[in-house]
């Protein structure tokens, strides 16, 4: 079963192709779909919710044609718009109920249903304050509230993260994975940190200048950045210790590449390497080797592919086209087993 179907989906503004013949299927769950600024995840949704006609291509949203049928999708989805749309004179309590009745519930429900989902959001306390007066944080809470105040059976979330500071972001990702767990209402959440939506997400969907890049699920996604940075100083044995170290690696059968940009983009100097982890002993290989060559070590940290690498390339297999690091992980001085990537922060923008 598919929550979202798109057939080779265009949308084309008179100077910009924003989306491009883009294919999907969509199973329920949490769904995240990635892509940078402009890269057409709001035109997306607009289409799927029968908003926006497609140029050309179809989809279909709980199997409801978009062209034809936005009405009836509107009844069944909840929509969290991108940007501020809230307003500020009224309380919580008072704009979610108006949006449930908007959406057909009768007032004794609509207030039953506002008062729960007002709850679930942890908006419960300040319900009755106006929402000019809250917090970004809050605000998108109401807006959350909103999008599931019908219960609907998906929800379309265009960067509920936007604006939240880590800790809000943490929150607001726990609240998301809690609208499938508690509710089983299916979502399709946009971002473009592709690190918390690893977290949150089943599936992750990325999209390039409107076309796809890649979809697929988290795990598999999250094996493909099994990789991590490596950098050694020289030696007065070892003039070149990043090409030494390299050697010893590629000796003991690990596949290494070299980094062809630093972190923030600019030419790498050819220090970084990046070493493909095939399991627990690749970190003990690595500061083996770098003791036995008697180097020191500047920094061996999880490396996270660039998005657009990561789908470009063969995923798993560093190479030279290799994309640099994560700009914010952190120089880890002592070798260090960690193997999960690291998360959130914004250093894995798209
Ligand atoms: N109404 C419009 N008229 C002309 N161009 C548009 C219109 N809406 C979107 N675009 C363009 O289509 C492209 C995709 O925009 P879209 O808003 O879907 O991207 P996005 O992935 O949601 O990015 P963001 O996160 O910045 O909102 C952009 O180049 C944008 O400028």
């Amino acid at each position: 079963m598919t929550v979202i179907a798109t057939e080779g989906l265009s949308k084309r503004f008179p100077r910009v192709t924003a989306l491009d013949r883009l294919s999907l299927d969509i199973a329920p769950g949490v769904t995240g779909l990635v892509g940078a600024n402009g890269a057409g995840k709001s035109t997306l949704i607009k289409i799927l919710l029968g908003l926006s006609p497609a140029s050309e291509g179809k989809a279909a949203v709980l199997g409801l044609d978009v062209a034809t049928e936005g009405g009836a999708i509107r009844e069944r989805v909840g929509y969290m718009p991108e940007h501020d749309c809230l307003p500020p004179d009224v309380s919580a309590t008072e704009f979610v109920v108006h949006m449930a009745r908007m959406s057909g519930l009768p007032p004794s429900a609509a207030r039953e249903r506002t008062a729960d989902t007002l709850r679930h959001v942890g908006l419960y306390e300040e319900r009755y304050r106006p929402i000019g007066g809250y917090s970004t944080g809050m605000k998108q809470r109401v807006k959350l509230a909103q999008a599931l105040v019908h219960d609907p059976q998906l929800v379309l979330l265009d960067e509920p993260t936007n604006g939240l500071d880590p800790v809000g972001r943490d929150e607001m990702l726990g609240l998301i994975r809690r609208v499938h767990t508690d509710f089983g209402i299916s979502v399709l959440v946009t971002s473009h940190l592709l690190g918390e939506l690893e977290r949150t997400c089943d599936h992750v969907v990325v999209i390039d200048g409107g076309a796809l890049l890649r979809s697929s699920s988290t795990d598999d996604f999250t094996q493909a950045t099994a990789s991590i940075a490596v950098e050694v100083t020289d030696s007065d044995a070892y003039a070149d210790g990043t090409a030494a170290l390299r050697e010893t690696l590629e000796k003991a059968g690990l596949a290494v590449a070299t980094a062809e940009r630093e972190a923030d983009g600019s030419p790498a100097s050819g220090r970084v390497l990046f070493v493909e982890v095939t399991g627990d002993p690749t970190y003990d290989t690595v500061r083996d080797a770098v003791a036995g060559l008697g180097l020191g070590l500047v920094r061996m940290e999880q490396r996270r592919h660039r998005i657009a690498e990561v789908f470009r390339n063969d995923p798993g297999q560093p190479n030279e086209a290799a994309p640099p690091p994560d700009p914010t992980s952190q120089p880890q001085p002592q070798v260090q087993h960690q193997h999960q990537p690291q998360e959130g922060g914004s250093g894995d923008v798209v």
